[in-house]
């Protein structure tokens, strides 16, 4: 019954790629404003299981359910209105501009609002006019997360979305996940970075050969570091 009121309910994904099992039956809910920290070796299968939750690729067996429904091909373009994704090394079309990329996603997302909230939001807002294939890579994250939250989901998918970000914007991103959180928004964030993990995660999952080896509260977790190690020797 739990799962009626959750805004994302994974049920029993698994995927094989290229004849590898690389998610094996993995369930898990999340709660309107609460944030889970997805953690575990590299290769462990987070971003797969970021990329099948928001729909980038299907799964085998099992299912997402946004809000309720079962994503499937017919309704999964108007799920998606609701995610905002940041999956993978942000590649931006040649010479478009900060705004115009933000207008080109609030158009696609059909949202009649001006990007320049956000652009201040994320501390791009001198930033608006500048290609943003030239960004460095901190700023190429920051206009990223910019564009998963531009259009206001109500569920974030968050692969690695601190990378490259320099100490303020790592502390800016923390308080943005908080804010977003208050508002009801269900964050999923994959990363290593555990210490920041444990000032804005609710709840923990540990991936690891592509199965939850341990799911719990932060708050009954007193070091995310050892909890982590302890969950992930082989
Ligand atoms: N398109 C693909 N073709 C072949 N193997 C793939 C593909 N995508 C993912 N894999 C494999 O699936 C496994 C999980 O990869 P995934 O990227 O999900 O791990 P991860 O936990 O996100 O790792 P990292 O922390 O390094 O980002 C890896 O063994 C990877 O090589």
């Amino acid at each position: 019954m739990k799962s009626l009121s959750a805004t994302l309910y994974c049920n029993r994904v698994s995927k094989t790629i290229g004849g590898k099992p690389v998610l094996n039956d993995i369930s898990f809910s999340a709660y309107p404003g609460e944030t889970i920290a997805l953690i575990g070796p590299n290769g462990a299968g987070k971003t797969t299981l970021l990329k099948t939750l928001g729909g980038l690729i299907a799964p085998d067996q099992g299912e997402t359910n946004i809000r309720g429904r079962i994503m499937n091909p017919e309704n999964r373009d108007m799920l998606l209105r609701q995610v905002g994704m940041l999956i993978g090394i942000p590649v931006f079309e040649r010479g478009m501009s900060v705004r115009a990329i933000l207008h080109k996603h609030l158009a696609f997302m059909r949202c009649d609002w001006s990007p320049d909230e956000t652009m201040e939001r994320v501390g791009l807002a001198s930033m608006g006019d500048l290609p943003a294939d030239t960004l460095s890579m901190g700023n190429r994250m920051r206009l990223a997360l910019a564009t998963a939250l531009a259009h206001h989901p109500t569920l974030l998918l968050l692969d690695e979305p601190m990378n490259g970000l320099d100490p303020t914007g790592m502390k800016l991103f923390c308080r943005i996940i908080r804010e977003e959180n208050k508002r009801g928004v269900t964050a999923i964030i994959s990363a290593h970075m555990l210490a920041q993990l444990e000032t804005i995660g609710d709840q923990v999952i540990v991936i690891n050969h592509g199965s939850v080896k341990a799911q719990h509260a932060m708050s009954d977790i007193s070091d995310l570091e050892s909890y982590y190690f302890r969950h992930t020797q082989d």
